[in-house]
């Protein structure tokens, strides 16, 4: 954890009384640890997606692929269904996610076209 993160950080203090405080801070501890979890999947994912981005960026293929994205929310709402989670939002967050990739991916064949085209002029 972050040394300077406070989990008592709030602006409820002073609002609610101690125990009803000490609850939500306990509530939060469990949310805490989810977020951290999330972040080191999602680095993970990001680790993988950039390595398909220099795959694809190797053998100029497309950044995005349609298909394939149609597939994995089509998946996803479905696991979303089974989890009690709306599958609207597991949508828009796989769409979030996959813009960001598709943005590295455009990032990687662009720096490759420019090392490509050095190579070429020397
Ligand atoms: O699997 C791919 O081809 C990827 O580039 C990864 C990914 C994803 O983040 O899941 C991103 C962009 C594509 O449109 C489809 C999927």
């Amino acid at each position: 954890m972050s040394p300077d993160y406070d989990p008592h950080a709030s602006s409820l203090a002073g609002t609610a009384d101690a125990d009803v405080l000490e609850e939500l801070y306990a509530i939060r501890g469990s949310i805490d640890n989810i977020d951290a979890s999330l972040v080191y999947l999602l680095a993970e994912r990001f680790k993988f997606t950039q390595r398909v981005g220099r795959l694809k960026a190797r053998h100029a293929l497309p950044p995005s692929d349609p298909g394939r994205e149609a597939a994995q929310i089509e998946r996803l709402q479905a696991l979303a269904r089974d989890a009690d989670l709306e599958p609207e939002f597991a949508e828009k967050f796989l769409t979030f996610i996959i813009a960001e990739v598709i943005r590295h991916h455009r990032a990687i064949a662009a720096d490759r076209t420019g090392a490509d085209a050095a190579d070429a002029d020397a």
